[in-house]
């Protein structure tokens, strides 16, 4: 009998599977509401290197885009189609690529059709042509999902909203933190960019972060200016400092480089050993524990406590763009709740006179304000230390409350800053 001749699987163009990882990614986000940079892993899991960077910023300026790449698919349908359907998650990668990322027409389309083979192919193909020769573009400031402009509006009011939009638009600035605050102008000088406050450089066009001068030799690590503010509210000290929920170790290294002797827990031992890497790179010390918050309880007080608490992350939209589409107000409501409770068993671990930093990297009250409302209402024996003159970054000032509230929109001429909510308390 003749050998059957297995038909030929049709090849594919080159760079499919890195357009089938991105389609991966956004489903992992917007259908199973799981972190953009968790989801990496599984979902690029046959590619690599330059290819996996590729995916991942496929599917993370599509997020950036989302709204507003609908609006094009929908107005060359005739019928919507279905929100999670893979037609218009393939419709939203072609098009981002063709209209934001530089990738030329047919090589958007053509490496995308593959992955809707037996399925609305010649749809996906055919609203993709309209939508290019309409000649129609995404407007300059990308609109947020509708709940998210919303509930910030609600909050802040429209002009968060505008600044918001404005900032998701721009590639966010490289922050540097310095080890030696004093060698500021120097690293200027080598680096170029400038400095908003001591120890800190912001730079605009770099080399990949590897490659620049000092990295090797642990002089600086990549920290928001905004988040170098928790650890500037503790200062420089000689006494013991237990930071919670530390990984990957931004503020640890902040407050080891200030002379603390630092204790740093986190419970995620991926995480942690990201942080371990960073204070090898650095050459500097700290006691790290990889243990959950509500298990562990330290051997004595120590002078100062920082919790940088874990929180629905949305002031990091601009570099996640995911928590736009997948943090909703029962995750807020459930990320306080444990927050709430965080703080309480922290709080115990201050010594008299000491200093607790309560910070969050979220635009939400609930998470922030609200969080130390209610903490102050049940603890009189905390009270707020509000920042000095020279404390905070320039462009940076404290509320009239005495806390500390960046948002989008703040240093804006420099290249802006993360959302933060950060309080410095002393025990009485
Ligand atoms: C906002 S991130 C911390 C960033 C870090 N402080 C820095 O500056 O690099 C929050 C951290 O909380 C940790 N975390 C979440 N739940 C925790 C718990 N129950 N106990 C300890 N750490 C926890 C997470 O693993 C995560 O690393």
């Amino acid at each position: 009998m003749k050998p059957q001749r297995q038909p030929r699987q049709p090849v594919e163009p080159l760079g499919t599977a890195t357009r089938r990882a991105a389609l991966r990614l956004l489903d992992a986000v917007l259908r199973r509401g799981e972190p953009l940079e968790a989801a990496l892993a599984a979902a690029a899991r046959a590619i690599h290197g330059p290819d996996r960077g590729l995916a991942h910023a496929i599917a993370a300026e599509t997020l950036r885009r989302l709204p507003d790449l609908d609006a094009l698919i929908d107005q060359a349908t005739e019928r919507p189609l279905p929100e999670d359907a893979k037609a218009r998650n393939a419709l939203r990668i072609a098009l981002v690529q063709a209209l934001v990322l530089g990738t030329p027409q047919h090589a958007a389309i053509a490496t995308v059709l593959p992955l809707v083979d037996g399925g609305p192919r010649k749809l996906v193909h055919g609203v993709f042509s309209a939508v290019m020769r309409s000649g129609l573009l995404l407007p300059e400031h990308p609109a947020l999902p509708p709940e998210v402009e919303a509930r910030w509006e609600a909050q802040w009011g429209e002009g968060m909203v505008e600044a918001a939009r404005r900032a998701i638009a721009a590639p966010p600035p490289l922050d540097l933190s310095l080890a030696d605050a004093s060698a500021t102008e120097q690293w200027r000088e080598t680096l170029g960019g400038e400095s908003l406050a001591p120890g800190q450089l912001r730079l605009g066009d770099h080399a990949p972060v590897p490659e620049m001068p000092g990295y090797a030799d642990g002089a600086w690590w990549v920290q928001d200016v905004a988040a170098t503010i928790p650890a500037r509210l503790i200062g420089a000290g000689a006494g013991r400092v237990i930071d919670l929920c530390a990984a990957p170790g931004g503020k640890t290294l902040q407050l080891a480089a200030a002379g603390w002797q630092v204790t740093a827990l986190d419970s995620s031992a991926s995480r942690v050993k990201r942080l371990r890497e960073n204070l090898f790179r650095t050459r500097l010390k700290a006691e790290v524990v990889v243990e959950d918050v509500m298990a562990w309880a330290p051997a004595e007080p120590a002078d100062a406590v920082l919790i940088d608490a874990p929180c629905s992350a949305t002031g990091i939209f601009r570099r996640h763009p995911d928590v736009l589409h997948r943090v909703h107000p029962r995750i807020v409501a459930d990320m306080a709740a444990f927050q709430a409770r965080l703080l309480a068993r922290a709080a115990d671990w201050v010594k008299p006179g000491g200093t607790l930093v309560y910070a969050t990297c979220s635009l939400e009250r609930a998470e922030g304000e609200a969080q130390m409302a209610s903490f102050l209402s049940a603890r009189p024996e905390f009270s707020v230390i509000p920042p000095t003159a020279g404390e905070l970054p320039a462009g940076i000032d404290a509320t009239e409350e005495g806390w500390v509230r960046t948002l989008p929109g703040m240093l804006a001429d420099q290249g802006g800053c993360d959302g933060f909510f950060i309080v410095r308390l002393l025990r009485a």
